[in-house]
Order: C-alpha cells, then sequence, then structure tokens
C-alpha cells in the first residue's frame, strides 16, 4: 500500500544514489543577540537515510531545524538541499514545496475541523483554510487521503472532529498531514513524546518503512525510540556536533557519555 503512496519519483532520482546528500550543512553559524546557538556546524544527510539527532537541552536541536526550514537565517555558511538547491534565500513557504516537511513536538491540527479536512487543507497548503476545504480533491488526490488514513490507522476516525482525538492519534494526523504533501525530507520533532507503547511501535515502524523513499532527520530524547530506528546518530552539543555514528559508537563515546548519557 505505501509503494503506491511513496513512490512518486523526481525527475532527477534515477541519477541519485542513496549516498548521496539530500541535505548538506557547511559551517553554519547561528547568534542570538551575543549567544552562539550553533557553530560552525555541517552535516549531511543521505537520500533515504533515518538520521536520529540527540543531544541535552539547548544543544541547538530545534535552532537546526529552524535554519533548515527557514525559521531562523544563518549568520553564516551554507545549506544545501537535493544537492543544488541553495535554501539560505528561501522563504519557509518556499521551502516546504521544495518537498521538505517539518512536524514539531506538540500537535498543531485545526481541532473544530475533521480528520478528513484537515488532511485535505493539508493537501492544499498554498490555499486557505475555507478556501481549500471548498475546492474539490481530484480522484488521486482522495485516494492519497485514503492510503494516509488506513497508514496512520485513522479510517475510522475519519469524519470526527480531531479536537476529540487522543494525543497519539493528533500526532498521528499530523504525520499524515505531512505524508500527503508527500515531502522529500521529513523533519520530525520528538514524534515519539506522549505516545503509548503500542503507539510508538507502530511509530517506529512506520519510519522504518518510510525511509528509502523518504529522507527522515528526527530529533529525539527516548533512548529506546532511537535504538529502534535509527541507521546513524548524529549528537549535537553546544551548537556543534560532538559525535557521529551508530548509536551503539555513540553510546560508547566518552564524551557522550559525559555530556548527555551520563555514567
Ligand atoms: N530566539 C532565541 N533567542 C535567544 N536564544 C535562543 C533563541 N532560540 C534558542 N535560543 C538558545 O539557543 C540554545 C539552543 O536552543 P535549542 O532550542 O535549539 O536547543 P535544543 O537542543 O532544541 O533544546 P531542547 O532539547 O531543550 O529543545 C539554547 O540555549 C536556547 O536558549
Amino acid at each position: 500500500m505505501t509503494d503506491s503512496l511513496f513512490t512518486q519519483p523526481q525527475l532527477q532520482d534515477r541519477y541519485r544514489e542513496t549516498t548521496d546528500p539530500v541535505l548538506q550543512l557547511e559551517k553554519i553559524n547561528v547568534t542570538f543577540d551575543s549567544f552562539r546557538a550553533l557553530t560552525d556546524l555541517s552535516l549531511s544527510i543521505g537520500v533515504g537515510e533515518l538520521r536520529c539527532v540527540i543531544g541535552p537541552n539547548g544543544a541547538g536541536k530545534t535552532t537546526l531545524m529552524d535554519i533548515i526550514t527557514g525559521k531562523t537565517r544563518p549568520d553564516s555558511g551554507t545549506i544545501t538541499y537535493d544537492q543544488n538547491i541553495d535554501l539560505t534565500g528561501m522563504s519557509p513557504v518556499e521551502i516546504s514545496r521544495a518537498g521538505i516537511g517539518r512536524k514539531f513536538q506538540k500537535p498543531t491540527v485545526f481541532e473544530a475541523l475533521s480528520v478528513t479536512e484537515n488532511l485535505e487543507i493539508a493537501l492544499k497548503m498554498d490555499k486557505s483554510v475555507w478556501t481549500s476545504l471548498r475546492a474539490r480533491l481530484s480522484g488521486e488526490q482522495r485516494d492519497r487521503i485514503d492510503e494516509v488514513l488506513l497508514l496512520l490507522r485513522l479510517t475510522e476516525h475519519r469524519q470526527r472532529p480531531s479536537g476529540l482525538l487522543s494525543h497519539g492519534q493528533k500526532q498521528f494526523l499530523e504525520i499524515g498531514m505531512l505524508l500527503v504533501q508527500e515531502p522529500h525530507l521529513l523533519l520530525l520533532d520528538e514524534p515519539a513524546a506522549g505516545l503509548t507503547d503500542a503507539e510508538t511501535e507502530y511509530i517506529a515502524e512506520l519510519f522504518r518503512t518510510l525511509a528509502g523513499k523518504h529522507s527522515l532527520m528526527v530529533v529525539e530524547h527516548d533512548m529506546g525510540f532511537v535504538e529502534t530506528i535509527a541507521d546513524y546518530v548524529t549528537v549535537l552539543h553546544q551548537g556543534q556536533v560532538l559525535a557521529e555514528g551508530s548509536l551503539r559508537e555513540v553510546q560508547a563515546n566518552e564524551q557522550v557519555i559525559d555530556v548527555y548519557l551520563g555514567r
């Protein structure tokens, strides 16, 4: 089922290998007043990779997502998406249209609207809420919504006002709102926060399914969840990359143990 939804190749896909970077950050610096939130940060994420970013509070994880999505402008450095798109001068809307979707930690669904209506709005991000609700969906768009409802286990709740969903269902709906837009790169901030064990297990399985067809960058504190999903982990500390590698490798790193994992 996911195959038909997530294999809409872009023209350049056939020239890409999974080792090619979908996102490259080089020497990014971000300063708030005189505080250095990111310092000379360089990071590369491969096509189809599932990357986890971990690190203590204040390490710069949210700021990292903010500069990728255009919410915050870096003072210096370059951000290259899909090998030749320079994100540094683009607006958040342009970046989203280029294929980068972001899910914030707190669900931000339209609570008065039904589950399906939320997905319809997400499909037509370029229109206002009411215009998009009145606009007719194509058959293909309806199919895509149905597939996402099924994938996120929301089919039987499709007519319910979203405000009546559980916290986990709202998180799933928001992930669905990203998926209907078919992003190439998904940025997810603590997607497992507040989920039940069963929901966490399902979301881990879902992310593993999405990886390969999408690239994912997941910021997460729950090490059990990171262990289940991550191929490769980046540890941030004080706005810099402290370590990178498999979870086992970074867990064995003395500096990572000192500043984040504890002894
Ligand atoms: N707009 C801002 N103005 C001033 N300082 C900021 C601003 N945004 C972030 N900071 C500071 O930058 C540092 C990095 O913050 P950031 O939110 O990116 O960290 P984080 O790793 O996401 O932390 P957490 O795990 O607590 O969410 C923090 O010390 C924070 O106080």
